[in-house]
């Protein structure tokens, strides 16, 4: 066996992340990680990468017994970890992003040309084709990811840790790794993948193991389950299907007439793009990332001006107007980067939950501190979020959690207009389904709501209208009762759809 974790535990105070969990990792193999979201699977990575050092428990390399105490043990060992959030430096090229720490010189100088033609060899010898002198700042997130695969690569790594790897990434990008993975995985590379997606753990992955509350529930070869067991497993529970009901559209609660923002290079970010979204209805937007989505969500909110157009909002014009009128005037928002917009990752549970709804929760002028704490306690047990207390920082949430907590607050502020923004992102199935669910109970109480979503899967099950977008522009619009995965995937490629 190439890798044998032993009976690890990890608690933090009285919590307990891993409990005796034993795993193992065969030399060639791609091995899933999966559970729901605080189940302790990025506690256990980080383990086997040296960033955390277990309670109890020991690690067998090649049979040999090891300590990782950082990182840089881990991957003098041969262990390299591609991280959710990327870990490059956007101003550097590829070359220098692959080589930094190991850089090869030229005396007491950092030999450019050396580091190219290294990074060159590197990328045919894996079959992995990328310029060594772009710029990673002008890469799409799937070319990053493969910069970060090389850099472990290039750094020695044997084993490969990949932290949710196609989260970030268009589907077509999704596929283009798995292909990646399994070459790399025939030349002799072993993989573990923590995912939420078993389709892709059905499609690539040789065994698959299952954590639940902290321990081990199962390790099973792929061919042997499937998609059902794996998440009968995973949450202990049948899960429901969400239902939805006809729509019943109501007034017009968002308007987006023609607006236009410039782009740096004279190409318009957004060009004339314009959209109603009614009470009682969702509208979904597919596209792939970078097409425009972010700005239209940012000038909706206010972050964004623009140059060109008109956005009314409850027939108020809103346009220029500040973040917190616009709040005021009946948005809420669940954004794409919850990191970057949603939380204050020094804040509590209690301060992120509540972050927007101190205006409602006053009498006399003074808070009601007992009613913020019951809210969020309702947040707590609906969304079965995991933190140890209220008290928590947010920053010791797992990621799926945090994304549950933000969701959970942005629904409860019952603003007639909701923009979910990736929704689902890190979630773990069982709590995608809570959310679906949450998401259609708003509409049906005539909530409107835009829905941008890269999962094709996820925009056809709640829309009642799909807006596809390409370069900036509004390429295409379907009904979803009528259309498919295809049209729509056309549509985000470009082409055209005969919807
Ligand atoms: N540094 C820390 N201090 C306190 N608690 C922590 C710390 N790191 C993790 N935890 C807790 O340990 C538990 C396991 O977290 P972990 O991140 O491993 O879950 P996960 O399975 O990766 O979840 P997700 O799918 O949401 O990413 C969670 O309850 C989390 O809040």
């Amino acid at each position: 066996m190439l890798l044998q974790m032993n009976q690890i535990t990890k608690t933090y105070g009285s919590l307990t992340a891993n409990s005796n969990v034993d795993f193992s990792l065969r030399e060639g193999e791609i091995h899933a990680l999966v559970g729901e979201n605080g189940a302790g699977k990025t506690t256990l990575m980080r383990i086997l990468y040296g960033m955390e050092q277990p309670t109890s428990g020991t690690i067998l390399l090649r049979g040999r017994k090891v300590q990782f105490v950082n990182p840089t043990n881990a991957i003098q060992q041969g262990i390299g970890m591609v991280h959710q959030h990327f870990m490059l430096f956007p101003s550097f090229t590829v070359a220098e992003n692959i080589v930094i720490g190991n850089e090869p010189q030229v005396g007491v100088k950092f030999d450019r040309k050396k580091a190219a033609l290294q990074v060159k060899a590197l990328c045919d010898m894996y079959r992995l084709p990328i310029d060594p002198l772009r710029k990673v700042a002008a890469l799409p997130l799937g070319l990053q990811q493969r910069v970060e695969i090389l850099k472990v690569l290039y750094q020695g790594a044997d084993i490969i840790i990949l932290d949710e790897p196609t989260g970030v990434l268009t589907p077509l990008e999704a596929k283009e790794l798995l292909v990646i993975m399994k070459s790399l995985a025939s030349q002799g590379k072993s993989f573990i993948v923590i995912t939420h997606k078993l389709h892709e753990v059905m499609e690539v992955a040789d065994r698959v193991t299952v954590l639940r509350d902290g321990k081990i529930r199962g390790t099973v070869d792929t061919s042997a389950t499937n998609a059902e067991e794996l998440s009968r497993l995973m949450v202990g529970r049948e899960l429901a299907q969400t239902r939805k009901s006809a729509a019943r559209f109501g007034e017009t609660v968002l308007e987006v007439k023609e607006i236009t923002i410039q782009g740096k290079k004279g190409k318009p970010v957004l060009d004339r793009v314009s959209l109603e979204v009614k009470a009682g209805e969702i509208l979904g937007i597919a596209g792939i990332s970078g097409n425009g989505q972010s700005e239209l969500i940012q000038s909706i909110t206010g972050l964004q001006p623009i140059d060109q157009g008109h956005i009314r909002l409850m027939g108020k014009e809103i346009t220029g107007c500040l973040v917190r009128e616009i709040r005021e005037s009946g948005l809420s928002h669940i954004p794409e980067d919850r990191y970057q917009w949603g939380a204050a990752k020094e804040g509590s549970v209690l301060e992120n939950g509540t972050m927007g709804h101190h205006r409602t929760h006053r009498r006399n002028g003074f808070l009601q501190g007992k009613s913020l704490r019951n809210m969020v306690d309702g947040f707590i047990q609906q969304f079965q979020i995991k933190t140890g207390s209220q008290d928590t920082k947010v920053k010791f949430l797992s990621g799926g959690n945090l994304q549950k907590l933000i969701v959970a607050r942005e629904i409860a502020q019952k603003q007639p207009f909701l923009i979910a923004a990736e929704p689902t992102r890190g979630v773990d199935v069982g709590a995608m389904e809570v959310i679906h669910d949450e998401l259609l109970k708003k509409r049906d109480e005539q909530g409107a709501i835009l829905l941008v979503s890269s999962e094709l899967t996820e925009i056809l099950k709640l829309s009642d209208r799909i807006i596809v977008m390409y370069e900036g522009r509004i390429a295409g619009e379907l009904s979803a009762q009528h259309a498919t995965e295809e049209q729509i995937s056309l549509l985000m490629a470009g082409g055209d759809s005969h919807a």
